[in-house]
């Protein structure tokens, strides 16, 4: 059985799903709509990604698409960790600007859903270390927006990976809090 759990802003869940070892190695449902669905969770997923980062301290984030490309994400680690983030991007939201983190890994083989109406980000925690996430709206590079990871505003409590860290250009160039322009309302979101 798939387990879920509502974070702190609820619409954020993790989701852990069984996994079954034998001598052999593991079998593991690593998504299986009957479960999500009931919890109410229907996504029609239309895309997955796989990224892999090589240094701890490696940053990617905050990223969003604005309709009509907005995603909802589904996102898992296969090989090292991660600490995933998700900041409300939800105008009218009681937490709007705020984030919420998530550590995920190979070896606690949970998932975080991220909502459309998020910003999502992580920085990977170990060396060599894979992320998989399934998407539901295609790629899309002229609705893509990205804002700056560290922006104080939003004091997300990253932790100190103990070397440089490792940022894209278009990352580092990110757009602050106070600069962008949400095209997401809380009271048209689902959930
Ligand atoms: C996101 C994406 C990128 N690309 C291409 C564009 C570029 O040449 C190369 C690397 O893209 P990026 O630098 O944007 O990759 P990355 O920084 O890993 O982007 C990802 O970050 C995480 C945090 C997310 O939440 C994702 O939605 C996505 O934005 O891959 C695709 O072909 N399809 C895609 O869906």
């Amino acid at each position: 059985m798939t387990s879920i759990r509502r974070l702190a802003i609820p619409e954020l869940m993790e989701i852990v799903p069984s996994k079954f070892d034998d001598e052999r190695g593991f079998f593991s449902e690593v998504f299986n709509h009957a479960e999500l669905a009931c919890e109410g969770i229907e996504i029609a997923w239309v895309q997955d990604n796989h990224a892999y980062s090589a240094l701890p301290g490696t940053v990617r984030g905050l990223h969003f698409q604005i309709p009509p490309f907005a995603q909802n994400k589904l996102v898992r680690v296969t090989r090292g960790a991660i600490l995933d983030v998700a900041v409300d991007l939800r105008r009218g939201s009681r937490t709007y600007g705020t984030s919420v983190t998530l550590e995920l890994s190979a070896e606690a083989w949970n998932q975080l859903l991220v909502p459309i109406g998020f910003a999502h980000g992580y920085m990977t925690l170990e060396p060599d270390t894979e992320v998989l996430y399934k998407v539901s709206a295609h790629w899309s590079a002229e609705h893509e927006r990205t804002l700056r990871w560290n922006d104080p505003d939003l004091a997300i409590p990253w932790p100190d990976p103990g070397v440089e860290v490792t940022l894209s250009e278009k990352d580092s160039d990110a757009l602050f809090l106070r600069e962008i322009d949400s095209p997401f309302r809380s009271d048209e979101m689902a959930g």
